[in-house]
């Protein structure tokens, strides 16, 4: 039996599948848990035998008792709620047409560079504030779209508590880190008992996520109430629910908003914090995507979502698969779970076992990417465009199809994901320099751990590329003009 790591398992995974082949089996208090390294093994257990290897494993810690049990990652896969919910998150976002994510993504990303700057301006030399700023781009594109909700740009009441809640999931559902996990009775034990504080921590992560899951939805209640709620995904499933809508469907709608925050806004964040941390590294690839920025705007606008369909910036584009090939921040997938016994190349994999794979790895295949080990967005361009591959065939496979995941638990969010990251990534580098500190370059290796892993914080100096780019930054308003919709006087409860 290999050792089960604790923390970081998508390295020592890789490590296992380098070694002894791209299917690795372990077993920890007689669990059967199988790795696999490869696209191959994993589109083969995955996705062609997604009918028996879809389910999730019980997380006691993680869903039991933190709370995120009804949300749709941790749903079983014979849950009828997870099919409902998987086609309404289809619906809102699941087509490369849905431009009416757009507005939301470019007007709050707009945001996102203005309170940078503002950032820099009162003396924030070392990025030490990015990391929120971040997370409060990612927390807000998701309320708005969710619930219709305008987050104010600081100290929001509703974002504070989404990106508290945010930082439970990926923690909880942690695979082997929770002794509770693999021997489910230890939940029953009394809180004076050595080694329970787990009981305490999922005591404190609960009321985060009792309090996401429900002070949205309230929120739009009330303005539906009064008239004022603007379209969102929560108001067009109440309105669809109707005025004799059953505590059961409340729930169903209460937790369809909920999974795509719980599972949408840390990712996000988190993979807009590891394109910072890239560009530190790679001054080249950083001045490489800012001149073809600036052949196409002229310094005259900001770069939009249309560019990014109509392909104008290839460059930007590559930049960004490679920066989901390097960093990819759910490395070892969510677990699958097999619900019927199976036999693959020869070997059984039983019912129960439990299926990783271990996305780290996979994008980190040297047959699949040559020198994986460098950060080269030229590998998915070829010679004529100023990339490495002589023809359009020799392009490396699109890090997007393992990234996400694999089969019918594939991320529903891809999207959403890809227009946050890329618009993130265009306006950044449309008018910020990002540099690093001396003596202190960070490493993309030193991560935090959990199932949604981050960059450990790093300092980095942000300044504004050139006059053009100041421009543009001083024409986006001090204020949000459309946080008229904020509902609440500062320091309000949401309960009155
Ligand atoms: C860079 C950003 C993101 C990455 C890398 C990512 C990656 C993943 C991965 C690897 C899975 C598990 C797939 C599997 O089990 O095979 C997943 C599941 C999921 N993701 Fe994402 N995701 C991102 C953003 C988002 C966003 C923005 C949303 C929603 C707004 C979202 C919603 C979900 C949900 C609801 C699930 C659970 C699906 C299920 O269990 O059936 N994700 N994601």
């Amino acid at each position: 039996m290999l050792d089960m790591p604790k923390y970081f398992e998508w390295f020592t995974y890789h490590e296992w599948t380098q070694k002894y082949g791209d299917v690795a089996h372990i077993s920890v208090f007689g669990q059967p848990i199988i790795v696999l390294g490869s696209h191959a093994a994993s589109t083969d257990v995955l996705v062609r035998k997604a009918a028996i290897s879809s389910d999730r494993p019980v997380f006691t810690m993680g869903g039991k008792m933190v709370g995120w049990d009804n949300a749709m990652p941790l749903l079983q896969y014979h849950d009828r709620r997870l099919k409902k919910m998987r086609r309404i998150s289809g619906l809102l976002m699941g087509t490369r047409s849905s431009t009416h994510l757009w507005d939301v993504e470019e007007h709050l990303t707009r945001r996102l560079i203005k309170k940078i700057y503002n950032d820099m301006q009162v003396g924030d030399s070392e990025g030490r504030k990015l990391p929120d700023r971040i997370r409060w781009l990612a927390a807000a594109i998701i309320l708005r779209i969710t619930h219709g909700y305008a987050a104010a740009d600081e100290d929001d009441p509703l974002v504070n508590i989404a990106t508290e809640a945010m930082k439970t999931f990926g923690q909880s559902v942690e695979p082997g880190v929770w002794a509770v996990d693999f021997i489910p009775a230890l939940r029953h034990l009394p809180s004076w008992f050595p080694f329970t504080n787990f009981q305490k921590i999922s005591r404190e992560w609960s009321s985060h996520v009792d309090a996401l899951s429900q002070t949205p939805l309230d929120f739009v209640k009330k303005q539906m109430s009064v008239g004022t709620a603007p379209f969102s995904l929560a108001r067009a499933l109440l309105d669809q629910a109707g005025p004799d809508m059953d505590p059961q469907e409340e729930f169903e709608i209460k937790w369809t908003t909920t999974s795509l925050y719980g599972a949408g806004a840390d990712t996000t964040a988190a993979q807009i914090y590891f394109f910072f941390l890239l560009m530190i590294l790679h001054p080249e690839v950083q001045r490489r995507a800012q001149s073809e920025l600036d052949k196409v705007l002229c310094g005259e606008r900001l770069p939009s979502l249309r560019d990014r369909q109509d392909g104008v910036l290839p460059y930007v584009d590559v930049l960004v698969k490679e920066l989901i090939r390097f960093s990819p921040v759910v490395p070892a997938n969510t677990p699958h779970v097999m619900t019927e016994e199976a036999e693959y190349r020869g070997w059984r994999i039983p019912k129960g076992a439990i299926v990783i794979a271990n996305l780290w790895g996979i994008s980190r295949d040297p047959l699949m990417y040559p020198n994986p080990d460098i950060f080269r967005p030229e590998r998915f361009l070829t010679k004529a465009q100023g990339g490495d591959c002589e023809t359009v065939e020799d392009i490396q496979f699109d890090p997007a199809k393992i990234i996400f995941g694999y089969g019918r638990r594939s991320c529903p969010g891809q999207i959403l994901a890809e227009l946050s990251v890329w618009s993130a990534v265009a306006l950044c580098l449309a008018v910020f320099q990002i540099d690093g500190v001396k003596g202190e370059e960070p490493s993309p290796y030193d991560q935090e751990p959990g199932i949604i892993t981050h960059p450990k914080a790093f300092k980095c100096r942000i300044s504004v590329r050139s006059t053009q780019a100041q421009e543009l930054l001083n024409s986006i308003p001090d204020h949000d003009v459309t946080a008229w919709m904020h509902p609440w006087p500062k320091k309000s409860t949401f309960n009155e």
